[in-house]
């Protein structure tokens, strides 16, 4: 199994590689040269499996020689061992024809964790037997950087450096990052928005000699590994709703375009996926891009769900190399142009994208409202970003195709929004409940490259 660039000018990788070097050295994102297809029988054959087992079948013709059938066994185990409940990812019904796919059930509350428990044993287990050690950097608007520290903390072969937007985050989750006491974690307050976060991680891996130097990691989506341990719970979803043997659709609350990109995954794969709906907040530039308005950025507006605050939405670039027909110099073209300001998507490329994906958008008023129907019709409390997923999924729906939201943070990571819609004050698990008055250790830092680059190289091991 071989990995390739999206923008068509890098070496091409084996699994490991891919997950240990993230962007790749001409700016794109690794996806497989070949998407491994799964038949009905293998489909069928997931029904009743425990989740760990079906997460094997799945990612395991991904993975190519990097780890052994036994290695790979005991990692996934390990990975999902922490989670609070038995189905790893159980689905609640809502109405006849709408199911809640919950996906907080890991430690940091998020489905981040899915991702991110298993990458950090694959990282521990490749790393050991490398003999090296990495210094991950990652930007989050708030998950992926709690997910990324409870994943890597104490790890000795790691340091783990965690950018996010300085007052842009909810407090639980600036907790999550903010209160780990273990020396190898580095969380930074950095004075911008998500987008240059982003940015600046981007930079990081595109200035070779900091690149090298540092051994730089990323485990935001733009790795791999990480959209691929996604893919497993779009099977286990669709399989306990009936499939192969019938089609379902999901909703995606969308930021980054990483969850909604392994649901495209799990398609290609042959999983029977009607749609895929792209739900977005406020900040609505994949809609607009989607109705075929082009992609053109405007500023963010900080919202109830935070962590969908985002103009750059990284693995679109993923999406769009297969609308252009995997014509890597067309994808570079575009982001050439994404840097001064947007683009605009050719006819054919919007055809294909629309083969798979709608979308649809929620306002700030129209999420409240949603938590709260949703509370009152179904005695589900959901977070804002589920809700922005309900909210576009009942637009959506068609008869007789069940449609399955993905529900993507606990409401106690986002207790403020969800006390002003549903009046309830959702309440952390107890073995979080210290949270609050655990000591918080954070940088605040410029929006720098260069300050940046030097915070890190002076703090790597100490
Ligand atoms: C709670 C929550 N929902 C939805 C999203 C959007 O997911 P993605 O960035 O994969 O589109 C995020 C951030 O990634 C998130 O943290
Ligand atoms: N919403 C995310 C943004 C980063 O996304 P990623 O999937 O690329 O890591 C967050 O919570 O940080």
């Amino acid at each position: 199994m071989k990995y390739i660039s999206t923008r068509g000018q890098a070496p091409e990788l084996t699994f490991e590689e891919a997950m240990l070097t993230g962007l790749a050295r001409d700016g794109g994102l690794y996806v497989p040269a070949t998407v491994p297809q799964m038949s009905a029988v293998d489909i069928a054959a997931l029904a009743g499996l425990p989740y760990e087992e079906a997460a094997f079948r799945v990612m395991r013709p991904f993975i190519g020689d990097s780890f052994s059938d036994d290695e790979f066994r005991a990692i996934i185990a390990r990975a999902y061992s922490g989670f609070g409940h038995a189905a790893r990812a159980p689905l609640k019904q809502l109405d006849s024809g709408h199911f809640l796919l919950e996906l907080f059930h890991g430690p940091t509350l998020a489905f981040k964790d899915f991702a991110m428990q298993l990458i950090g044993q694959l990282f521990q287990t490749a790393l050991d037997r490398r003999g090296e050690r990495v210094t991950i950097v990652g930007a989050t608007s708030g998950d992926t950087g709690s997910a990324a520290i409870e994943a890597f903390r104490g790890l000795k072969n790691v340091d783990v450096f965690i950018l996010y937007p300085h007052g842009r985050v909810s407090e639980v989750q600036r907790r999550q990052m903010t209160t780990p006491s273990e020396s190898n974690v580095h969380a930074l307050a950095l004075d911008g928005d998500f987008d240059d976060c982003q940015a600046r991680l981007k930079d990081m891996f595109n200035d070779f000699d900091f690149r090298d130097g540092v051994r730089l990691a990323g485990v935001n989506s733009i790795n791999w590994a990480r959209v691929l341990a996604q893919v497993v719970y779009y099977f286990t979803a669709a399989v306990s709703l009936g499939a192969p043997h019938r089609k379902v659709s999901f909703t995606v609350p969308t930021g980054n375009f990483g969850d909604i990109f392994a649901g495209y995954i799990a398609k290609r794969m042959g999983l029977p996926i009607d749609r895929l709906v792209v739900a977005t907040n406020q900040n609505d530039i994949l809609h607009r891009c989607l109705s075929g308005q082009g992609y053109h950025k405007g500023p963010t507006h900080p919202s109830i769900s935070p962590s969908m605050d985002i103009q750059v939405s990284s693995n679109f670039e993923r999406a769009l190399f297969d609308a252009y027909n995997r014509d890597g110099r067309a994808v570079s073209q575009l982001m050439e142009e994404l840097k001064a300001g947007g683009f605009d998507v050719s006819q054919g490329a919007i055809e294909a994208l629309r083969e798979t994906f709608d979308s649809g958008r929620a306002s700030e008023e129209e999420t409240l409202a949603t938590i709260k129907t949703t509370l009152a019709n179904s005695a589900e409390l959901i977070c804002p970003h589920t809700a922005v997923g309900v909210k576009v999924a009942n637009e959506q729906r068609v008869a007789d195709v069940p449609m399955i939201t993905l529900a993507t943070a606990h409401p106690a990571k986002f207790p403020a929004a969800v006390e002003q819609a549903s009046g309830i004050h959702p309440p952390l698990p107890p073995r979080m409940s210290d949270l609050y008055d655990r000591p918080e250790r954070v940088t605040r830092i410029a929006n720098d490259l260069a300050t940046l680059e030097t915070h890190i190289k002076g703090h790597i091991g100490a």
